[in-house]
């Protein structure tokens, strides 16, 4: 039977597991904070920070949300960028993407503080990672190991094939999955849009992670018996229901599920996931900054 991968279970365990290390700091007088910055008004955007500042209420973490005009220049949001990196009550913080086409987001990243970036895309975070000594760990690719360590998926010696080739998601995903560590170990093929015989990769695969923004590229011609599929996907498409959307993945979840041992959903599967990283590299960033030890999840 096809085993379905329940994000939203995994998330709540790994916020249950914070708890302890923010009353811990609290107690000790610093209460972990997490900035949201987001530029413009992209709805999905919205939803994604609203519901980072719903889960620091409920685990405790102090959140903050800078809102910038998606027509403003560029200095606005570096004014923002500087002034958290000042403010010593937050310990992390993010800027959402997609930023507004004026924008250069590689410049963003590189004025925030590396102590503070939960995200983990600042360059020298991005090069911490690569050498094998992350500071934080970007959170989807850090949450699709934790989903795959609680449903006891193997990474050790797997053929992984990871489809898509962003810095968010599938360049970490890669670096993490061949680290000889925890959670690694696996050999790793990264396909993209000019991969050729693309089926080829992944019917080989013992786990597929589908990270391309194509919606449901991948379906079950494509994959192993027994692969583990994971699903990076998350695309609003027009429906007609209350919202006017529905979310689709990258994977066809249907024609897939007859084939993969184990699959996530869309939604309930790595989404939750992001979210719950990125407390955790908060709590992470806290701990570090104040120089108290924690146990983390
Ligand atoms: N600065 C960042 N920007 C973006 C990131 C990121 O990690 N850092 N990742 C994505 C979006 N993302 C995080 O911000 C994200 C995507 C999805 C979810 C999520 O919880 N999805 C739910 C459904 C939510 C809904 O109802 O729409 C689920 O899948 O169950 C959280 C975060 C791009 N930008």
């Amino acid at each position: 039977m096809t085993e379905i991968i329940d994000g939203n279970a995994v998330a709540s365990e790994i916020r249950d597991g914070l708890t302890d290390a923010i009353e811990t700091l609290a107690d000790a007088g610093t209460r972990p904070g997490l900035a949201t910055v987001l530029m413009g008004d992209d709805p999905a955007s919205q939803t994604y920070v609203n519901m980072k500042q719903r889960d620091c209420e409920e685990v405790g973490i102090d959140g903050t949300h800078v809102e910038i005009d998606g027509d403003a220049p560029a200095s606005e949001l570096y004014d923002a960028i500087e002034d958290l990196n000042d403010d010593p009550s937050v310990h992390g913080y993010i800027v959402q993407e997609p930023v507004p086409d004026h924008i250069d987001y590689r410049e963003v990243l590189r004025r925030i503080d590396p102590a503070k970036d939960a995200d983990a895309f600042h360059p020298e975070n991005v090069g911490r990672l690569v050498a094998g000594q992350p500071r934080f760990k970007p959170c989807t690719p850090h949450g699709i190991q934790k989903l795959l360590e609680a449903y006891d998926v193997e990474t050790e010696g797997a053929d992984v094939t990871i489809i898509g080739r962003s810095n968010i998601v599938g360049k970490p995903m890669a670096n993490l999955l061949m680290q000889k560590a925890d959670g690694g170990n696996a050999t790793v093929t990264v396909c993209h849009s000019r991969t050729e015989d693309l089926e080829a990769k992944t019917r080989t695969a013992d786990i597929v992670i589908a990270a391309s923004g194509v919606t449901e590229l991948v379906d079950a011609s494509m994959l192993a018996d027994g692969a583990v599929v994971i699903d990076v996907g998350i695309s609003r498409v027009d429906a007609d229901n209350e919202k006017g959307y529905e979310l689709v993945g990258d994977v066809d979840f249907e024609s897939a599920k007859s084939k993969a041992s184990a699959i996530t959903p869309v939604p309930g599967g790595v989404g939750p996931m992001t979210r719950a990283m990125l407390l955790h590299n908060t709590v992470n960033a806290a701990s570090a900054q104040q120089g108290i030890d924690v146990d983390l999840p």
